[in-house]
Protein backbone atom coordinates (compact mmCIF):
# COMPACT_ATOMS: atom_id res chain seq x y z
CA UNK A 1 0.00 0.00 0.00
CA UNK A 2 1.45 3.18 -0.90
CA UNK A 3 1.80 6.08 1.32
CA UNK A 4 0.48 8.56 -1.22
CA UNK A 5 -2.89 7.09 -1.79
CA UNK A 6 -6.13 8.72 -0.78
CA UNK A 7 -7.19 8.89 2.96
CA UNK A 8 -10.90 8.70 1.08
CA UNK A 9 -11.67 7.10 -2.25
CA UNK A 10 -15.28 6.62 -2.78
CA UNK A 11 -17.56 5.56 -5.94
CA UNK A 12 -20.93 4.64 -6.54
CA UNK A 13 -21.97 4.48 -2.74
CA UNK A 14 -25.67 4.20 -2.25
CA UNK A 15 -26.61 3.56 1.35
CA UNK A 16 -30.50 2.81 1.97
CA UNK A 17 -32.45 2.71 5.61
CA UNK A 18 -36.06 1.35 5.51
CA UNK A 19 -35.98 1.16 1.42
CA UNK A 20 -34.96 4.81 1.66
CA UNK A 21 -31.13 6.27 0.07
CA UNK A 22 -29.90 8.34 2.95
CA UNK A 23 -26.40 8.77 0.65
CA UNK A 24 -25.86 8.65 -2.64
CA UNK A 25 -22.19 9.77 -3.20
CA UNK A 26 -20.94 8.45 -7.63
CA UNK A 27 -17.67 9.67 -6.64
CA UNK A 28 -15.40 11.58 -3.67
CA UNK A 29 -11.56 11.60 -3.10
CA UNK A 30 -9.75 13.01 -0.59
CA UNK A 31 -6.31 12.81 -0.89
CA UNK A 32 -3.78 11.53 1.46
CA UNK A 33 -2.46 14.57 3.54
CA UNK A 34 -5.52 16.56 2.60
CA UNK A 35 -7.24 18.03 5.60
CA UNK A 36 -11.13 18.78 4.86
CA UNK A 37 -13.87 19.28 6.20
CA UNK A 38 -17.66 17.59 5.56
CA UNK A 39 -20.38 20.13 6.15
CA UNK A 40 -23.92 19.80 5.77
CA UNK A 41 -27.49 20.66 7.39
CA UNK A 42 -28.93 18.12 10.47
CA UNK A 43 -29.87 15.41 8.26
CA UNK A 44 -27.71 15.99 5.43
CA UNK A 45 -25.69 12.12 5.79
CA UNK A 46 -22.59 13.20 7.67
CA UNK A 47 -22.67 10.57 10.19
CA UNK A 48 -23.62 8.38 7.25
CA UNK A 49 -20.47 9.11 5.58
CA UNK A 50 -18.59 8.54 9.07
CA UNK A 51 -20.22 4.97 9.73
CA UNK A 52 -19.25 4.43 6.60
CA UNK A 53 -15.83 4.84 6.74
CA UNK A 54 -15.57 3.40 9.76
CA UNK A 55 -17.11 0.01 8.55
CA UNK A 56 -20.37 0.60 11.00
CA UNK A 57 -22.34 0.21 7.81
CA UNK A 58 -21.94 -0.97 4.42
CA UNK A 59 -23.03 0.24 1.00
CA UNK A 60 -24.91 -1.68 -1.40
CA UNK A 61 -23.27 -3.89 -3.92
CA UNK A 62 -21.12 -2.46 -6.73
CA UNK A 63 -19.83 0.25 -4.37
CA UNK A 64 -15.85 0.98 -3.78
CA UNK A 65 -15.13 2.20 -0.82
CA UNK A 66 -11.56 2.80 -0.44
CA UNK A 67 -9.85 3.70 2.81
CA UNK A 68 -5.84 5.15 2.48
CA UNK A 69 -6.04 3.29 -0.79
CA UNK A 70 -7.56 -0.53 0.59
CA UNK A 71 -10.41 -1.52 0.69
CA UNK A 72 -10.66 -4.79 2.96
CA UNK A 73 -9.55 -3.67 6.58
CA UNK A 74 -9.58 -5.14 9.76
CA UNK A 75 -11.77 -2.70 11.67
CA UNK A 76 -9.28 -2.32 14.48
CA UNK A 77 -6.32 -2.04 12.50
CA UNK A 78 -8.57 0.49 10.65
CA UNK A 79 -9.57 2.20 13.98
CA UNK A 80 -5.47 2.74 14.62
CA UNK A 81 -5.12 4.10 11.52
CA UNK A 82 -7.83 6.76 11.24
CA UNK A 83 -8.45 8.22 14.84
CA UNK A 84 -11.82 8.59 15.43
CA UNK A 85 -13.80 11.13 17.47
CA UNK A 86 -16.81 11.85 17.96
CA UNK A 87 -19.35 13.50 20.48
CA UNK A 88 -21.12 10.50 21.58
CA UNK A 89 -18.06 8.79 22.21
CA UNK A 90 -18.06 10.00 25.21
CA UNK A 91 -20.96 8.48 27.13
CA UNK A 92 -18.83 4.92 26.79
CA UNK A 93 -16.25 6.17 28.76
CA UNK A 94 -18.45 7.98 31.48
CA UNK A 95 -20.27 4.02 32.35
CA UNK A 96 -19.63 2.44 35.27
CA UNK A 97 -16.68 1.11 36.20
CA UNK A 98 -14.97 4.45 36.59
CA UNK A 99 -12.17 4.64 34.49
CA UNK A 100 -9.26 6.59 35.09
CA UNK A 101 -8.00 9.36 32.20
CA UNK A 102 -4.16 7.46 31.89
CA UNK A 103 -5.79 4.23 31.77
CA UNK A 104 -8.65 5.38 28.91
CA UNK A 105 -5.63 6.65 26.56
CA UNK A 106 -3.96 3.24 27.46
CA UNK A 107 -6.80 1.51 26.54
CA UNK A 108 -6.98 2.64 22.94
CA UNK A 109 -3.95 0.53 22.24
CA UNK A 110 -6.08 -2.50 22.46
CA UNK A 111 -9.45 -1.03 21.13
CA UNK A 112 -10.97 -1.71 24.67
CA UNK A 113 -12.84 0.73 26.67
CA UNK A 114 -10.46 -0.14 30.02
CA UNK A 115 -7.48 -2.32 30.89
CA UNK A 116 -8.06 -5.42 31.99
CA UNK A 117 -5.54 -8.63 33.53
CA UNK A 118 -4.79 -9.92 30.34
CA UNK A 119 -3.53 -6.84 28.24
CA UNK A 120 -0.05 -5.92 28.43
CA UNK A 121 0.39 -2.69 29.06
CA UNK A 122 4.01 -1.95 28.13
CA UNK A 123 6.00 1.04 29.43
CA UNK A 124 6.12 2.60 25.98
CA UNK A 125 2.73 2.87 25.81
CA UNK A 126 2.32 4.88 29.23
CA UNK A 127 4.97 7.27 27.87
CA UNK A 128 3.06 7.78 24.46
CA UNK A 129 -0.21 8.37 25.86
CA UNK A 130 1.11 10.36 28.76
CA UNK A 131 2.82 12.69 26.24
CA UNK A 132 -0.83 12.00 24.08
CA UNK A 133 -2.07 14.09 26.57
CA UNK A 134 0.86 16.61 27.11
CA UNK A 135 0.36 17.60 23.64
CA UNK A 136 -4.01 18.07 24.30
CA UNK A 137 -2.99 20.11 27.21
CA UNK A 138 -4.38 17.39 29.48
CA UNK A 139 -1.32 15.64 31.61
CA UNK A 140 -3.44 17.64 34.60
CA UNK A 141 -6.40 15.35 34.19
CA UNK A 142 -4.25 11.71 35.14
CA UNK A 143 -6.00 10.25 38.07
CA UNK A 144 -9.57 11.40 37.47
CA UNK A 145 -12.20 9.40 36.16
CA UNK A 146 -13.88 10.00 33.06
CA UNK A 147 -17.05 10.44 34.76
CA UNK A 148 -16.13 13.18 36.41
CA UNK A 149 -15.00 15.32 33.90
CA UNK A 150 -16.76 18.52 31.92
CA UNK A 151 -17.02 17.55 28.56
CA UNK A 152 -14.67 19.77 27.14
CA UNK A 153 -11.71 17.90 29.20
CA UNK A 154 -13.33 14.69 28.16
CA UNK A 155 -13.37 15.52 24.76
CA UNK A 156 -9.95 16.36 25.43
CA UNK A 157 -8.54 12.75 26.71
CA UNK A 158 -10.77 11.23 23.83
CA UNK A 159 -8.45 13.08 21.38
CA UNK A 160 -5.16 12.28 22.76
CA UNK A 161 -6.52 8.56 22.97
CA UNK A 162 -6.81 8.90 19.28
CA UNK A 163 -3.47 10.36 18.85
CA UNK A 164 -1.61 8.08 21.04
CA UNK A 165 -1.93 5.11 18.32
CA UNK A 166 0.02 7.95 15.52
CA UNK A 167 -2.79 8.20 13.29
CA UNK A 168 -2.53 8.51 9.59
CA UNK A 169 -5.35 11.16 10.20
CA UNK A 170 -8.20 12.17 12.57
CA UNK A 171 -12.16 11.91 11.53
CA UNK A 172 -13.49 14.35 14.30
CA UNK A 173 -17.49 14.13 14.23
CA UNK A 174 -19.31 17.15 15.16
CA UNK A 175 -16.27 17.45 17.75
CA UNK A 176 -17.39 20.91 19.66
CA UNK A 177 -20.91 19.53 20.59
CA UNK A 178 -21.78 20.48 23.92
CA UNK A 179 -19.21 22.95 24.27
CA UNK A 180 -19.47 26.62 25.63
CA UNK A 181 -18.08 29.48 23.51
CA UNK A 182 -14.86 29.49 25.88
CA UNK A 183 -14.52 25.56 25.74
CA UNK A 184 -14.66 25.58 22.18
CA UNK A 185 -12.21 28.31 21.55
CA UNK A 186 -9.32 26.70 23.75
CA UNK A 187 -10.37 23.29 22.27
CA UNK A 188 -10.27 24.44 18.22
CA UNK A 189 -6.89 26.16 19.77
CA UNK A 190 -5.42 22.88 20.50
CA UNK A 191 -6.60 20.97 17.51
CA UNK A 192 -5.26 23.77 15.57
CA UNK A 193 -1.76 22.97 17.38
CA UNK A 194 -2.11 19.67 16.35
CA UNK A 195 -3.00 20.32 12.59
CA UNK A 196 -0.18 22.39 12.88
CA UNK A 197 1.88 19.16 13.73
CA UNK A 198 1.72 17.62 10.73
CA UNK A 199 -2.25 15.55 11.36
CA UNK A 200 -4.28 15.27 8.92
CA UNK A 201 -7.74 16.11 9.95
CA UNK A 202 -11.21 15.01 8.70
CA UNK A 203 -13.53 17.31 10.12
CA UNK A 204 -17.49 16.58 10.16
CA UNK A 205 -19.68 19.81 11.00
CA UNK A 206 -22.26 21.96 10.94
CA UNK A 207 -20.78 25.03 12.32
CA UNK A 208 -18.53 26.95 9.48
CA UNK A 209 -16.77 28.64 12.81
CA UNK A 210 -15.27 25.63 13.53
CA UNK A 211 -13.18 24.92 10.48
CA UNK A 212 -9.70 25.44 11.31
CA UNK A 213 -7.51 27.59 9.24
CA UNK A 214 -5.78 24.09 8.19
CA UNK A 215 -8.38 22.58 6.73
CA UNK A 216 -8.27 24.09 2.69
CA UNK A 217 -11.23 21.66 1.80
CA UNK A 218 -14.56 21.99 1.85
CA UNK A 219 -17.07 18.92 1.21
CA UNK A 220 -20.67 19.65 1.34
CA UNK A 221 -23.16 17.61 1.61
CA UNK A 222 -27.32 18.43 1.51
CA UNK A 223 -29.86 15.11 1.44
CA UNK A 224 -27.42 12.85 1.24
CA UNK A 225 -26.03 13.65 -2.15
CA UNK A 226 -22.99 15.46 -2.56
CA UNK A 227 -23.67 19.36 -3.14
CA UNK A 228 -20.53 21.28 -3.76
CA UNK A 229 -16.87 20.08 -3.42
CA UNK A 230 -13.86 22.83 -3.71
CA UNK A 231 -11.29 24.90 -2.03
CA UNK A 232 -12.13 27.27 1.55
CA UNK A 233 -11.98 30.67 -0.66
CA UNK A 234 -14.89 29.25 -2.86
CA UNK A 235 -16.84 27.51 -0.82
CA UNK A 236 -16.94 29.84 2.26
CA UNK A 237 -19.13 32.61 0.73
CA UNK A 238 -22.68 33.64 1.71
CA UNK A 239 -23.93 32.48 -1.79
CA UNK A 240 -22.81 28.75 -1.02
CA UNK A 241 -24.14 28.54 2.46
CA UNK A 242 -27.40 30.20 1.65
CA UNK A 243 -27.97 26.66 -0.87
CA UNK A 244 -26.44 24.63 1.69
CA UNK A 245 -28.65 25.64 4.66
CA UNK A 246 -31.68 26.84 2.34
CA UNK A 247 -31.85 30.09 4.01
CA UNK A 248 -29.87 33.34 3.29
CA UNK A 249 -26.45 33.39 5.03
CA UNK A 250 -24.30 35.87 5.69
CA UNK A 251 -20.20 34.49 5.97
CA UNK A 252 -17.87 36.93 7.26
CA UNK A 253 -13.85 36.17 7.84
CA UNK A 254 -12.58 36.88 11.14
CA UNK A 255 -9.12 36.35 10.01
CA UNK A 256 -8.13 32.91 9.26
CA UNK A 257 -11.58 31.77 10.47
CA UNK A 258 -15.26 32.41 9.24
CA UNK A 259 -18.35 33.19 10.68
CA UNK A 260 -22.06 32.73 9.22
CA UNK A 261 -25.37 34.30 10.44
CA UNK A 262 -28.83 34.03 8.73
CA UNK A 263 -29.16 37.06 6.83
CA UNK A 264 -31.10 39.71 8.92
CA UNK A 265 -33.39 40.45 5.53
CA UNK A 266 -34.58 36.63 5.21
CA UNK A 267 -37.82 37.95 6.35
CA UNK A 268 -38.39 36.18 9.84
N1 LIG B 1 -31.47 3.67 10.46
C1 LIG B 1 -32.09 4.65 9.81
N2 LIG B 1 -33.37 4.49 9.39
C2 LIG B 1 -34.01 5.47 8.72
N3 LIG B 1 -33.45 6.65 8.40
C3 LIG B 1 -32.19 6.86 8.79
C4 LIG B 1 -31.44 5.88 9.51
N4 LIG B 1 -30.22 6.39 9.76
C5 LIG B 1 -30.19 7.63 9.22
N5 LIG B 1 -31.38 7.91 8.65
C6 LIG B 1 -31.74 9.16 7.95
O1 LIG B 1 -30.69 9.49 7.06
C7 LIG B 1 -30.54 10.90 6.99
C8 LIG B 1 -29.09 11.26 7.22
O2 LIG B 1 -28.79 11.00 8.59
P1 LIG B 1 -27.38 11.36 9.23
O3 LIG B 1 -27.42 10.93 10.65
O4 LIG B 1 -26.29 10.81 8.38
O5 LIG B 1 -27.37 12.95 9.11
P2 LIG B 1 -26.35 14.01 9.72
O6 LIG B 1 -25.97 14.91 8.59
O7 LIG B 1 -25.27 13.34 10.45
O8 LIG B 1 -27.27 14.80 10.74
P3 LIG B 1 -26.92 15.51 12.14
O9 LIG B 1 -26.15 16.74 11.80
O10 LIG B 1 -28.25 15.81 12.70
O11 LIG B 1 -26.16 14.54 12.98
C9 LIG B 1 -31.51 11.50 8.00
O12 LIG B 1 -32.66 11.93 7.32
C10 LIG B 1 -31.83 10.33 8.91
O13 LIG B 1 -33.15 10.43 9.44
Amino acid sequence: MADDSPLLALSNVRVMADETCILDLPALTIGAGESAAILGANGSGKSTLVKLIARQLYPLYGADVRIFGQENWNVFELRRLLGIVSSTMQLDFDAEPPLEVLDCVVSGFFASRGLWAHQHVTQEMVDVSRAALEKVGASRLIGRSMASLSTGEARRVLIARALAHRPRALLLDEPCAGLDPAARHHFLDMLRGVARGGTTMLLITHHIEEILPEIGRIVMLRGGKLFRDGAKAELLTSEALSGLFDLPMAVTARGEWFDADIHPQSGA
